[in-house]
């Protein structure tokens, strides 16, 4: 418990201009990796579905598999704060349901706050999860359980109407009691003027450098996940390359004999060896 991230010292980072760094994990050894990176913030995404499962949407993401994920990140814990994703019509159909399935990512994963996707659409069910205990963390802009509405991965609010709303959108989740808010591809001078506006932190992901903090995702960040890159996306290794080089050559030694070496493998005492048929 010691040194923990909490919600009041996240919101003591924006007053003081401190960039939040939001990471996103969705097991146990990116956990590892991520916290010892230094995350203030680990996001168990529902893009887990995409990294993770190969689904082409986060549509499909079920409850179950985030319970899953969040309990294997959630277990790795030492400092950061977890949130998890609420998978898509988890918590739409009506609040009780959005109660009961945020509190099992509480209860049963561990996760300090959940994530959902929507503004002024949800602002009454933000209100009921935070009424109930559980902190919540806010998603507009780009919502990628509703792209289909939205046009697909695109950037939103480049006209003043879309602009408007996505700024209503943000003081709708704020209004609501939700400790945090993630602009997703949301033009970078809307993010800004966005987070100036509110009182809880930014966290963009395609919104500019205007933001309290900043999100990507694991496998975009170390090039892992190279089904498309969003322009929004620094790679910071060629995660995929390296790994893939090091898996060839592991092929390549078993196929040549070079691997296992005489380091590798178990002793026998000659004695024992001779007691036995030849
Ligand atoms: N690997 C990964 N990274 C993500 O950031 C991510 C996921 N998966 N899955 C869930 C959502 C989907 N996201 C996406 C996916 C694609 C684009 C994308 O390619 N966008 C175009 C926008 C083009 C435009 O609007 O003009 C781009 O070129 O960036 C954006 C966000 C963000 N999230
Ligand atoms: C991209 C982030 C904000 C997210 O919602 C996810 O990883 O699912
Ligand atoms: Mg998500």
């Amino acid at each position: 418990m010691k040194d923990r991230m909490t919600l009041p010292r996240l919101r003591e980072m924006k007053v003081r201009g401190d960039r939040i760094v939001m990471h996103t994990a969705y097991n146990a050894w990116q956990m590892a990796l991520v916290e010892g990176a230094g995350a203030d913030v680990v996001l168990v995404g529902d893009s887990v579905g995409m990294v993770e499962h190969g689904l082409d949407s986060t549509v499909p993401v079920t409850l179950e598999m985030m319970l899953l994920h969040c309990a294997a990140v959630t277990r790795r814990r030492t400092r950061a704060l977890v949130v998890g994703d609420l998978p898509f019509l988890s918590y739409e159909v009506d609040d009780r349901e959005a109660v009961r399935n945020a509190g099992r990512l509480v209860k049963e994963a561990g996760v300090d706050a959940v994530k959902l996707e929507g503004g002024t659409s949800r602002e009454a069910t933000i209100r009921t999860l935070v009424t109930a205990g559980i902190p919540v963390v806010g998603h507009v802009g780009l919502t990628p359980q509703t792209a289909v509405q939205l046009g697909g991965f695109r950037v939103q609010g480049k006209d003043a109407g879309r602009a408007r709303q996505i700024l209503e959108d943000a003081e709708a989740v704020q209004r609501a009691g939700a400790c945090m808010v993630v602009l997703e591809c949301v033009p970078s001078p809307l993010a800004e003027l966005i987070t100036r506006r509110l009182e809880i932190p930014t966290i963009g992901i395609g919104a500019g450098g205007g933001c309290d903090g900043q999100v990507l995702v694991f496998h975009d960040i170390l090039g892992i996940f190279r089904d498309f890159t969003p322009k929004f996306v620094r790679r910071y290794a060629e995660g995929g390359t390296l790994l893939g080089e090091a898996l060839q050559s592991y092929t390549r030694e078993v196929r040549s004999g070079a691997f296992p070496g005489e380091e590798h493998g178990f002793s026998l005492d000659p004695e024992v060896l001779r007691e036995l048929p030849s």
